[in-house]
C-alpha cells in the first residue's frame, strides 16, 4: 500500500522512528526523515536507499525551533510536490523521576513533543488534503493514564489527544478525508526508553521493529487508535474506565520505587 508514498517521518535518527523508516524503505516509499542528529541521518538515510527507499533525505534541526515544521512540509513540497503521510514521533529529552519543579521543562517540552506535532500537522494539511493522505501521532499509555514520575511528559502525550481528536473530528465535519490515527504505546526496547526506566520497571519491553510496523499498518488502515503491545495497553485501558483507583495502585505497585532517581 505505500509502494512509491511520500512519507515524513519525525525523530527518524534513532528507536522507534528509525525503524519506521527501514520498513517504509522496503516498502518503497520516498522518504524524508528529520531529528538533530545530522551524522545519525545521514546513516539511516543510506540504510534506507540500500533497503530500496524509492528516494531518501532528511532535514536535520530541533523540534523548538518555530521555522523547522514549515522548512520541512516546503522541502516535501519542492521534492516531491505533495505528501501522502505525516508520522509524528519525535520527543525531546525527559526523565522518569519525581516532578522537579522546572516549569521552563515543561513548557520547553510542551514546545517539542505538542506544539512542533500541531504546527508540522497545520503546515501538511493542505498537501494532505490533496492526496486524502494520512496523519499518524505517536503518543504513549502516559498519555492516557498517568502514572508517577512522567509529569512533563505525560502532560504533552495526553495534549496530543485532545488537539488531534478534535481535529479529527472537524475534519470529519468539513468531509476532508485526512486520517488520524493515534498510536498508544506500552514499553518498547529503545535504548533510550530502557535506559530511563529499566531500574524501576523490571517488565520485559516490546521489540521496537514489531511496533514500527505497527504503526505503519494502523496509519495505512487509516486506523483511529492503535494499541501495542494490544493485551496490555488495552486491558489497562479497561481497567482504567472500571476501576481507576485499583489500576493507579498496580501500575504503584509495579515500581521498584526505592531504585527512582531523585536528582
Ligand atoms: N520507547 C518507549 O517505551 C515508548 C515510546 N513512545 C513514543 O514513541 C516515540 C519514539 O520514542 P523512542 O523511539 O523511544 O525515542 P528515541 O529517544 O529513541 O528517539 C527520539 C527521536 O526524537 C529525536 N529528537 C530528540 N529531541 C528532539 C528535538 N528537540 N527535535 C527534534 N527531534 C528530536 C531524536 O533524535 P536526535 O536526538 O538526533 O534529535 C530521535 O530521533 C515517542 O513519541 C515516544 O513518546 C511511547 C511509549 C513508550
Ligand atoms: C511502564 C509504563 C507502562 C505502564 C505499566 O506499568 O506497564 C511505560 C509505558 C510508556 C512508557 C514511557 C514512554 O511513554 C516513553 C518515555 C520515553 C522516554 O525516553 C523515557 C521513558 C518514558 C517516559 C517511558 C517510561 C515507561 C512507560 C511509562
Amino acid at each position: 500500500m505505500l509502494r512509491g508514498k511520500r512519507v515524513i517521518v519525525t525523530g527518524a535518527s534513532s528507536g522507534i522512528g528509525e525503524q519506521m523508516a527501514y520498513h517504509l524503505a522496503r516498502m518503497e516509499a520516498h522518504l524524508l526523515l528529520t531529528a538533530r542528529t545530522e551524522a545519525k541521518l545521514q546513516k539511516v538515510v543510506e540504510r534506507c536507499l540500500e533497503l530500496g527507499a524509492a528516494s531518501a533525505r532528511y532535514i536535520s534541526g530541533s523540534m523548538d525551533s518555530p521555522s523547522l515544521p514549515e522548512e520541512v512540509l516546503r522541502e516535501a513540497e519542492n521534492a516531491w510536490g505533495g505528501l501522502d503521510m505525516l508520522i509524528l514521533n519525535h520527543i525531546g529529552q525527559s526523565s522518569f523521576t519525581f516532578f522537579s519543579g522546572d516549569v521552563g521543562h515543561v513548557r520547553k517540552l510542551m514546545e517539542t513533543n505538542f506544539v512542533s506535532y500541531v504546527a508540522l500537522a497545520t503546515a501538511a494539511l493542505p498537501l494532505l488534503k490533496e492526496s486524502e493522505g494520512s496523519i499518524v501521532v505517536v503518543s504513549s499509555i502516559a498519555g492516557k493514564i498517568a502514572g508517577p514520575f512522567t509529569a512533563p511528559y505525560s502532560a504533552t502525550k495526553f495534549a496530543l489527544d485532545g488537539f488531534f481528536s478534535s481535529l479529527r473530528q472537524e475534519l470529519i465535519v468539513d468531509k476532508v478525508n485526512v486520517s488520524i490515527t493515534l498510536c498508544i504505546l506500552g514499553y518498547i526496547n529503545t535504548e533510550s526508553a530502557v535506559r530511563a526506566v529499566s531500574h524501576v520497571i523490571p517488565d520485559t519491553p516490546a521489540p521496537k521493529e514489531e511496533c514500527a510496523l505497527e504503526i505503519i499498518q494502523a496509519g495505512a488502515l487509516r486506523r483511529r487508535e492503535l494499541h501495542y503491545p494490544a493485551p496490555a495497553v488495552s486491558s489497562m485501558l479497561l481497567l482504567r474506565s472500571l476501576a481507576p483507583e485499583l489500576l493507579d495502585s498496580l501500575v504503584r505497585s509495579r515500581y521498584r520505587l526505592e531504585n527512582v532517581r531523585r536528582t
